[in-house]
């Protein structure tokens, strides 16, 4: 089948001195075994009628050009060399960063190859981001045991992310966000039996601080609310049932409080994501990553969006993972992916009109 790839740009006026608010999302490739391609060109297919922010596709051209055909879409796929090509280009063609760093489209198939490609996107995606060359990145997904067979040292992309802005990893935030709930796990990606020995009120307050002032900074909150959740059953049932809410949690959050901060809790995980106490924090502070993540994926799952918190950068990514089970099938929902794109572009604005 002919390609539609072409790296002829004359058609398309560089855009000398671009403002940086006009700077396209720069979205990562993901691991081109998983949905993330396929997502991504669907995205694009739908931009208009989505209304959807700018992108570019940081390498990956082949990849993208198959995983469209794959889900029976005409996307013409652009080479450019320039970031700033990519507003001018985006209306007619999927702007694609560099022709290098390109590999063959395998869904459902994850290798070391392709796991380098994702690798190399993620890195091209940040950068972009950092220079200011991309408003902010979005991630498509990868996986974690994929990157780590090919040297990636970090448990995911959050810690990654972290290392590449020089944020302290404690003031790296993972933010879930859905329609429904606003959710942060205070541990991340670490096996459970580590979870209760890394709780500490020093963790709580880093994480909370950090949530207090994205929440202002970039969804525009004005007092931003945090219900924290205790660790143990019944929040320990007054030290029947673990002391981590008396000792950790609780002062902690007297603390929060202190300074300022709308913390309440801990509230017993089990019943703070009821219907009816949702609408009393914008956030909950969950202890572990299942914690937060099960009742987000639950309620959200199709729109919910992964949002990385404390960053001088905008990060977002969809909710869910790579997907292999379906990838190439063209059944996977964009949803997720064309939220993480809109709350990017919105964290953006927030930003700007905050300065
Ligand atoms: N942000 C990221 O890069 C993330 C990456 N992962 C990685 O993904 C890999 C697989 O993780 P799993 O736990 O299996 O989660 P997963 O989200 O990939 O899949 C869970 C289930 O949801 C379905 N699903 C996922 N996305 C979908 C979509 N867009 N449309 C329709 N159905 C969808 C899948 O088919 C599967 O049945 C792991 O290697 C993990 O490391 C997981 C979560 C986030
Ligand atoms: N389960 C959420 C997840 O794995 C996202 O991880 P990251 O790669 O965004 O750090």
């Amino acid at each position: 089948m002919r390609s539609s790839i072409t790296t002829d740009a004359r058609a398309v006026a560089p855009l000398a001195n671009a403002p940086l608010a006009l700077s396209p999302l720069a979205v990562s490739l993901g691991d081109p075994a998983g949905v993330g391609p396929e997502l991504i060109a669907a995205a694009w297919a739908d931009r208009a009628a989505l209304d959807l922010p700018p992108f570019l596709v940081a390498g990956g051209a082949h990849v993208l050009e198959a995983a469209a055909k794959s889900r029976g879409l005409d996307v013409p796929v652009r080479i450019i060399e320039d970031p700033r090509e990519a507003l001018a280009m985006y209306a007619h063609a999927l702007p694609v960063l560099g022709a290098g760093g390109d590999g063959r489209y395998t869904p459902g198939k994850p290798d070391r190859e392709g796991a380098a490609l994702a690798l190399h996107s993620l890195e091209l995606a940040t950068s972009l981001a950092l220079s200011g060359a991309a408003s902010a990145v979005v991630t498509a997904p990868v996986s974690k045991a994929a990157l780590a067979e090919v040297g990636f040292a970090f448990p995911g992309q959050t810690e990654y992310l972290a290392h590449a802005c020089d944020v302290p990893e404690d003031d790296a935030v993972m933010l879930l966000a859905g329609p429904s709930l606003k959710a942060v796990p205070l541990t991340i990606h670490v096996a459970i039996s580590e979870v209760a020995g890394l709780i500490t009120q020093e963790l709580i307050l880093r994480r909370a601080r950090v949530i207090d002032r994205a929440l202002r900074r970039d969804f525009g909150l004005a007092a931003p609310r945090i219900a924290v959740a205790g660790l143990n059953p019944h929040a320990g049932e007054k030290g029947r049932m673990g002391m981590e809410e008396r000792e950790i949690i609780g002062p902690a959050i007297g603390r929060l409080i202190a300074e300022g901060i709308a913390a309440t809790g801990p509230h017993p995980a089990d019943t703070m994501f009821a219907p009816h106490k949702r609408g009393t924090y914008d956030v909950a502070l969950a202890m572990y990553h299942d914690q937060a993540l099960v009742p987000l994926k639950t309620l959200d799952f199709d729109e919910g969006v992964n949002m990385t918190l404390g960053l001088p950068i905008v990060r977002t990514s969809p909710d869910h993972g790579t997907a292999i089970d379906i990838a190439g099938q063209g059944i996977a929902n964009p949803a997720s992916l064309v939220a993480a794109l809109r709350m990017a572009a919105q964290a953006v604005a927030h930003r700007a009109a905050s300065r």
